[in-house]
């Protein structure tokens, strides 16, 4: 049993519903007999006539290797892994969606759904507008990570994993429970269970494979220094140093020319999973998709983005 705990600041709505939870300093190992709730925590006690919510300080202690059991619960594991003390895959969220109520995410903080249509006219007296209406929050909302820049907050949910370096553009997207392991440059979509190595860069457009839909269910790691470039796409991991081409998809089952020194090959991609130095592009003389084997190192990051 891995055990983990915080303090949490929680919004109950009106039906009792636990909205959110909030933990500004979750950590690993059981609860010190003396844990006392943060001032950041005793200070947002209170009520908010407004979203008809009101705030709770709670102590929380969880087992990360069983299933999450609750909706604070939930939250202090998708804090686990945006203050990075775990990694993509490492806690269990087996069944996470069934205890994240659905909230309106407003300028205000969370409220109930209904709140957004019996109370219209009271959140447009206080200013307050609705920027969604999901299971999950903005990353930013709750934790705010060391030397990562994120263009758009709507674009990366708490529960994303980014490390230091990590720059997210507007057209970047990482999803809970995926992210990177170092700088990286995020200009393409980090599906759920997915990571990136360090010195990777992930071009504008470009999708990675997630499995939460879609059939989909091997989880996606890509390597170290490895580029995906625009509007590209894979269904496989891609190793160290490797490069797929702009808006080349590759799926697990695509069949690859593979140009081996010793003579060009047939291979699924699926067998290419993983495997380092491996540049793909589609032949754009023949139309086949080839896997050229490629040394060195892989793509280097543009230091003046990331100083
Ligand atoms: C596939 C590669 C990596 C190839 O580039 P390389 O520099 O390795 O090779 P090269 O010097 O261009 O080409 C070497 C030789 O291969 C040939 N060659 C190149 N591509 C080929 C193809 N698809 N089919 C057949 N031959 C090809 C060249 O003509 C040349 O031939 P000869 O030897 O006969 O001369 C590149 O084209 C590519 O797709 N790069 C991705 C870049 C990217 O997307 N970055 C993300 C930026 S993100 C961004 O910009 C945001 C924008 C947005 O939001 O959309
Ligand atoms: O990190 C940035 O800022 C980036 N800017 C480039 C641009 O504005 O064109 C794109 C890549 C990252």
């Amino acid at each position: 049993m891995t055990t983990a705990w915080g303090y949490g600041l929680a919004t109950i709505a009106a039906d009792g519903t636990t909205l959110d939870t909030w933990f500004p300093s979750p950590a690993l190992g059981e609860a010190p007999a003396d844990a006392a709730a943060p001032a950041e925590v005793t200070d947002g006690v209170g009520a908010d006539a407004v979203r008809a919510v009101t705030t709770q300080a709670q102590l929380v202690e969880i087992d990360t290797d069983a299933a999450p059991a609750s909706t604070p619960d939930a939250y202090l594991r998708l804090h686990l892994l945006s203050h990075l003390l775990v990694r993509p895959n490492e806690v269990n969220l087996d069944g996470i969606f069934a205890h994240l109520p659905i909230v309106a995410w407003t300028t205000g903080g969370p409220a109930h759904p209904s709140v957004l249509r019996e109370g219209r006219a009271r959140l447009q007296r206080a200013g307050v507008s609705v920027i969604g209406v999901d299971k999950f929050p903005r990353l930013l909302d709750y934790v705010v990570p060391d030397r990562v820049r994120i263009a758009d907050a709507a674009r990366v949910r708490l529960g994303a994993h980014l490390a230091p370096g990590t720059t997210v553009m507007h057209e970047g997207f990482v999803n809970y429970n995926a992210g990177t392991l170092g700088a990286s440059m995020v200009e393409g979509r980090i599906s759920q269970g997915v990571v990136v190595g360090d010195g990777s860069d992930i071009g504008g457009g470009a999708s990675i494979m997630g499995t939460l839909s879609g059939g989909g269910t091997e989880r996606v790691v890509i390597g170290e220094r490895s580029l995906l470039g625009a509007n590209s796409g894979i269904g496989i991991s891609i190793g160290d140093d490797s490069v797929v081409e702009a808006g080349l998809y590759v799926t697990a089952g695509t069949k690859v020319t593979y140009l081996l020194p010793a003579g060009p090959r047939t291979v699924k991609a699926l067998e290419l999973s993983g495997v380092p130095g491996i540049l793909f592009r589609r032949n754009s003389v023949t139309g086949a998709v080839e896997a050229l084997p490629r040394t060195g190192h892989g793509v280097q990051l543009n230091e003046a983005l990331h100083a």
